[in-house]
């Protein structure tokens, strides 16, 4: 097995006395979508926190690409190639749709300009900001104030940012919550064809098990903070654990196979 792209190692928060997070060790590789499910207050944000670095963890390690990032902020680990779509809250409300892609697109090739790297130019970014928004259906806005787009489109700009910064992992936190039924298909197709190029690592927390069985290899299960359950899609969502905590009812028939916990 390749080493793991992003890995947590006991990773563990507390609010006061509450253990949000309680030692989750977890290894995620390229090419591969595991989706993150459990009741509500189960700790599945808090954990997404914890790896893209809005937070900061009282015990445990996480690791990416091989390397210990525990100690970095949201900016550090976003330069190491995590990238989070952020429900609205990191847009640039009073610029146009393409200038929050510009930036996103500049910004990446600053980080990875070196001494020999050859300046692209403003049509340039441009060029490649219009190509992410037309992958997020948005081209026909680009002009528009980000601030005056309604909720699904601001949804999606945060998608297209999130891809021009061309992450190695890609963090989707209830991808298509407040999209019309319409808008839903844009992205979870999006989705699909991101996990189709085989050499991202995708994390999706999602609560609707139809897109969770459409796009997941692989499901992981937090309960009261802790990991419950890990395994293929049909196998955890089968298991006693997921049918007892996660959907609040007794298996309809014997467990098959139970997730390897
Ligand atoms: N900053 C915080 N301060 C105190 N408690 C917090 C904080 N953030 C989260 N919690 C608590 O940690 C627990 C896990 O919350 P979290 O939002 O991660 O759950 P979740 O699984 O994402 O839930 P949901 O599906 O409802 O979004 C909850 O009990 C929540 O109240």
């Amino acid at each position: 097995m390749p080493e793991p792209v992003l890995e947590t190692r006991d990773l563990t928060i507390r609010f006061g006395g509450h253990v949000a997070v309680d030692a989750v060790s977890c290894a995620f590789h390229s090419g591969t979508l595991t989706a993150i499910v459990g009741p509500n207050g189960a700790g599945k944000t808090t954990y997404f926190n914890l790896m893209s670095g809005q937070l900061t963890a009282t015990s445990g390690t996480v690791l990416l690409g091989g390397q210990d990032v525990t100690g970095l902020g949201a900016a550090g680990r976003t330069a190491r190639g995590i990238g989070r779509a952020f429900q609205i809250t990191s847009l640039f409300p009073n610029l146009s749709v393409i200038e929050n892609v510009r930036l996103a697109v500049q910004a990446r090739q600053r980080q990875a300009a070196s001494l020999f790297t050859r300046w692209s130019s403003h049509a340039d970014w441009i060029d490649q900001a219009q190509a992410y928004l037309d992958e997020v259906n948005l081209g026909a806005v680009r002009d528009t104030m980000a601030a005056a787009l309604p909720h699904g489109d601001k949804r999606k700009l945060e998608v297209a940012i999130m891809m021009a910064m061309e992450p190695e992992v890609f963090m989707f936190d209830e991808p298509t919550a407040g999209m019309s039924v319409d808008e839903v298909p844009v992205i979870l197709d999006l989705i699909h064809r991101l996990k189709a190029r085989g050499d991202k690592t995708i994390l999706l927390v999602e609560h609707k098990m139809d897109v969770v069985r459409s796009l997941a290899d692989r499901i992981i299960v937090l309960h009261n903070g802790k990991l419950v359950a890990d395994g293929e899609p049909a196998e955890v969502i089968a298991s006693a654990v997921v049918q007892e905590a996660y959907l609040g009812q007794a298996p309809k028939a014997p467990a098959a196979g139970a997730a390897h916990v």
